[in-house]
């Protein structure tokens, strides 16, 4: 689905990625983990242009795309959510929806409209509600929502439970679940909770210092010997 192939990328002189290679399968999760630091963000920053690439080549269902502008990677399908910023505050839930779908016709935007809502439930009530009067979790609900809206089928989520009390944190993982079992989208996650995101991940790909430490599937990573060195300074 997406694939990195001897990636090196940073802000422009400022040389963070080195040589990635990594896959991220169709409908499955794959987890980033690694270090404070260590490129997590960057690498979902590098796939969306968002950072300068010295080397290398980012393929999306085998086709390059390495140098396009973020906007044609939405039009691929490709969806960025970053940790914060990720819904249009000063809108309303409805607006941020309607924006979303500004380039379908009216009945694929219903269509649409509906799936989201169908996984999002909690936003049905909150349609009047400016999105920066939401909670934390339901922030991240619209967000995802929206990119179903722009039929999403690759969701990068860059720590989409930081800030979130357990209970929500629990909920946004369950949905990130249902996301691939029920909508058979394909997800690479960013999280701070290690453990709770290689037990829902089918593979991860673990970076430290910039370069790939570890890819492989998520519960190999979990049984590593290396695993506890690796997750130093991490909150498991
Ligand atoms: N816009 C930017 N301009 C310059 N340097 C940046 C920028 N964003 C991040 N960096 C640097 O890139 C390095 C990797 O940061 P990145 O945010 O990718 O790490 P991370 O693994 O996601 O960390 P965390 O877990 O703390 O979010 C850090 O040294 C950071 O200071």
């Amino acid at each position: 689905m997406l694939e990195t192939k001897g990636v090196s990328s940073g802000y422009k002189e400022l040389h963070i990625l080195f040589d990635i290679d990594f896959i991220a399968e169709k409908n499955k999760i794959t987890a980033i983990v690694g270090p404070n630091g260590s490129g997590k963000s960057t690498l979902l920053k590098t796939i969306f242009g968002f950072t300068t690439i010295y080397e290398g080549r980012v393929l999306f269902e085998g086709q390059e795309i390495t140098h396009l502008p973020p906007h044609e990677k939405t039009k691929l399908g490709i969806a960025y959510l970053p940790q914060t910023d990720n819904v249009f505050t000063d809108l309303t839930v409805r607006e941020n929806l309607v924006i979303a779908g500004y380039i379908l016709d009216e009945s694929e935007f219903r269509d649409r409209l509906e799936l989201a809502l169908n996984v999002f439930p909690e936003l049905k009530g909150k349609m009047d509600r400016k999105a920066g009067m939401l909670s934390g979790g339901e922030r991240q609900f619209l967000g995802i929502a929206s990119a179903l809206i722009r039929r999403a089928k690759l969701l990068m989520l860059d720590e989409p439970t930081a800030m979130l009390s357990p209970k929500f944190a629990s909920q946004v993982f369950e949905r990130v679940v249902s996301l691939r079992d029920d909508l058979k989208l394909t997800i690479i996650l960013v999280e701070q909770n290690v453990l709770k995101a290689l037990e829902i991940a089918d593979n991860a790909l673990m970076l430290i210092g910039g370069k790939v430490a570890f890819f492989g599937g998520a519960k190999e990573l979990l049984e590593h010997e290396k695993f506890e060195r690796f997750v130093v300074g991490y909150t498991l």
